[in-house]
C-alpha cells in the first residue's frame, strides 16, 4: 500500500528483507522466539495479576487464540468492548471512511477493532516490540490483510510529514498517560502528563493529518484544558465532544473527538456493546472526581440518555 509501513501479515518477509536494520534484526529475533506470547492459563504475579485477572477483558480470543503482550500492555491497551464500540461509532458517524490511522497502536487493542470496520488502517508505535504484538494480535483476529505497521516516534514521524501522503477519514490515538499512577491527584494535568506531548501539541499534530480527531484520555482529565486547546487551534466557536465511558461500572475514560462528522450521531444505530457512556450529571452522582467546566466548547454526551 505504502512502501513505508510494513503490512501486519507480512511482518516475517520485512524482518527478512532488511536484514542490517537494528530495528528488523529485533523483529526478527522477535519472531524467531515467538516472543511475548500469552499462556492464558498462567497467572502472572505482582502488580500484573490484577491485569491477568481480566485478560478476557483485554482480548476476548486470549483463550482460545495466540496473543501476544508486553508487561506494559498489560496495563495500556484498550478493553476489547471499548475499542469495538468506538470503531462502531467511528463507522456511523464516517459510513463512507476507508482509513484510519491508529497513533498509538500499543497491541493492537483499537487497531484491530477499527480493522473490521474500515479496510485501511495504519498503526504507529516507537516500540518495535509493540509493532510485534499489533501484528501477531491481529493475525489471531484474521484482520492483519488490512493493517500496515510503522515504528517510530511520533513527534519525528509528523515534523518529518512521513504520514502525510495518506488521507485519513480519522485520526485516533490513546497515548501514554503515564501509567497506572494517573489518578494521583484529582485533576490530570492534560499540558503537563501527557506523553509524548501536551495536549495543544497534540491536537495540533493530529489535525495536520485529518479534521476528524479521536483521543482517548484520562477520566480525571482537566476540561478547561481541553477546551482552551481547542480554541487555540480551532477557533473560537470550535467544539471538542467528550464521551465518559464506563465498562462493569468502572469508568475507563473518555473519548475526546474533534469534528463536524462526531456531532450529530444518533445513539444506539449501531448498539453499545455492554459500554455504558454516561453524563456528567451520572458521574457527580456515583461519586466520581468531577471537573467543572462552564465552557460551552465541551460537550457532554450521553449516549443512554
Ligand atoms: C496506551 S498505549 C496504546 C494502547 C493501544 N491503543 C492498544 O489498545 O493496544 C500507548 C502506546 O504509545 C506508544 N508510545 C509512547 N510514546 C510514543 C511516541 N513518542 N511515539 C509513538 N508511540 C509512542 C507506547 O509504546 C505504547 O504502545
Amino acid at each position: 500500500m505504502v512502501k513505508s509501513f510494513i503490512h501486519a501479515s507480512k511482518i516475517r518477509h520485512a524482518a527478512r528483507k532488511r536484514k542490517h536494520h537494528s530495528k528488523y534484526k529485533t523483529l526478527r529475533k522477535l519472531i524467531e522466539e515467538n516472543a511475548y506470547k500469552i499462556e492464558s492459563s498462567k497467572p502472572l504475579n505482582g502488580k500484573l495479576f490484577k491485569y491477568w485477572k481480566n485478560r478476557r477483558r483485554l482480548f476476548s480470543k486470549i483463550d482460545s487464540s495466540s496473543i501476544y503482550m508486553t508487561d506494559e500492555l498489560w496495563f495500556s491497551v484498550t478493553p476489547e468492548r471499548i475499542a469495538c464500540f468506538l470503531a462502531n461509532f467511528v463507522k456511523a458517524c464516517i459510513p463512507n471512511g476507508e482509513k484510519i490511522l491508529d497513533v498509538f497502536c500499543g497491541g493492537g487493542g483499537n487497531t484491530i477493532q477499527f480493522a473490521k470496520q474500515f479496510p485501511y488502517v495504519y498503526g504507529v508505535d516507537y516500540s518495535i516490540e509493540h509493532i510485534y504484538c499489533t501484528a501477531k494480535n491481529a493475525q489471531s483476529y484474521g484482520v492483519d490483510d488490512r493493517i500496515w505497521l510503522k515504528q517510530g516516534s511520533w513527534k519525528k514521524l509528523v515534523s518529518k510529514e512521513k504520514l502525510s501522503k495518506i488521507k485519513y477519514d480519522c485520526v485516533f490515538g490513546s497515548p501514554p498517560w503515564g501509567g497506572p499512577e494517573y489518578l494521583r491527584s484529582d485533576v490530570y494535568d492534560l499540558e503537563l502528563h501527557l506523553k509524548p506531548m501536551g495536549i495543544t501539541k497534540m491536537l495540533k499534530s493530529f489535525l495536520k493529518l485529518s479534521p476528524n480527531v479521536i483521543m482517548f484520555l484520562p477520566r480525571n482529565s482537566d476540561l478547561g484544558q481541553l477546551s482552551r486547546a481547542t480554541r487555540k487551534i480551532l477557533g473560537p466557536f470550535a467544539k471538542c465532544k467528550v464521551l465518559y465511558v464506563k465498562e462493569n461500572g468502572y469508568m475507563k475514560g473518555i473519548f475526546c473527538m474533534w469534528g463536524e462528522c462526531f456531532f450529530n450521531y444518533e445513539p444506539g444505530t449501531q448498539g453499545n456493546n455492554g459500554v455504558e457512556l454516561c453524563s456528567e450529571d451520572e458521574k457527580q452522582e456515583k461519586g466520581e472526581t468531577t471537573v467543572a467546566t462552564k465552557d460551552k466548547s465541551v460537550d457532554i454526551y450521553d449516549i443512554n440518555g
